[in-house]
């Protein structure tokens, strides 16, 4: 699958965030948004998560493929369903298919681990083989399983989204600041999750710090789309 913005643009108010960025995002990368703070990386991943609409150009999900049984033809041409030619995903529908990791993110603090777990893949399955104690035993709080997440630390509440974001079963992951609040064993785990569940799927890590975007091929510095003021 893959995500392309055309001559994108956002601004807030008079101030363009982002501006002229062409860019395809495809599946089995991991790209990173890079930049100061306040430069734009949260606004851009929030744009390609359908989240905030952009001011201009235009996003677009497309390759993703719906489940078809072999025997489903396309009436028109006679051939396999997955054969039809890409069709852009609609932005009301693209929640459906990616996890996000990110500070603004709340969990539900009055359940435990396990009812959290268990509440979201009522709506998004986990990946299949993982049951609800084997994600939280592979994020180290097994422990904690049936501990209200009001009563959790930072660290292991940034775990608990981790959890969430990895381990559900979607083909884009995207990842805001995913290690705020983890000690150097939060990285480490960070690092191994990272080489272990996201190579077959599309990665997008907006950071700037190495320890968490380092693993990306191909990097996005939002400061070389600054050009342009308010067009009148
Ligand atoms: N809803 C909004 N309304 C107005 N301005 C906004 C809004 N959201 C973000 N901004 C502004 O857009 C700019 C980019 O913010 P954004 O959060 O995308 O930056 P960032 O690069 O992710 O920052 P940080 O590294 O600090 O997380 C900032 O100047 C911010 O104040």
């Amino acid at each position: 699958m893959m995500i392309t913005l055309e001559n994108a643009g956002k601004r807030f108010n008079r101030d363009w965030i982002f501006r002229s960025l062409n860019y395809q995002f495809t599946s089995g990368k991991a790209y990173a948004i890079t930049g100061n703070n306040g430069s734009g990386k949260s606004t851009l991943l929030q744009a390609i998560a359908g989240a905030t609409e952009l001011s201009e150009g235009t996003m677009a999900w497309t390759g993703l493929t719906t489940k078809a049984t072999t025997t489903a033809t396309n009436p028109n041409t006679n051939l396999p369903a997955q054969n039809l030619p890409d069709k852009a995903t609609p932005h009301e529908q693209i929640h459906r298919h990616l996890s996000i990791v990110a500070p603004y993110l709340e969990l539900i603090e009055e359940m435990t681990a396990r009812e959290f777990l268990d509440f979201h893949k009522s709506f998004k399955p986990l990946l299949s083989d993982y049951s609800t104690i084997q994600v939280l035993e592979a994020v180290e709080l097994k422990t904690a399983i049936n501990k209200q997440i009001r009563y959790f630390s930072s660290g292991m509440k940034q775990r608990m989204k981790l959890a969430q974001g990895l381990f559900t079963d979607v083909p884009v992951v995207l990842l805001d600041e995913p290690c705020t609040n983890m000690d150097s064993a939060g990285f480490e785990l960070y690092q191994s999750l990272i080489s272990q569940f996201t190579r077959q799927r599309l990665v997008i890590v907006s950071s700037n710090d190495l320890q968490e975007y380092g693993f990306c091929t191909e990097i996005i510095d939002i400061r070389d789309y600054k050009k342009g003021g308010l067009k009148s």
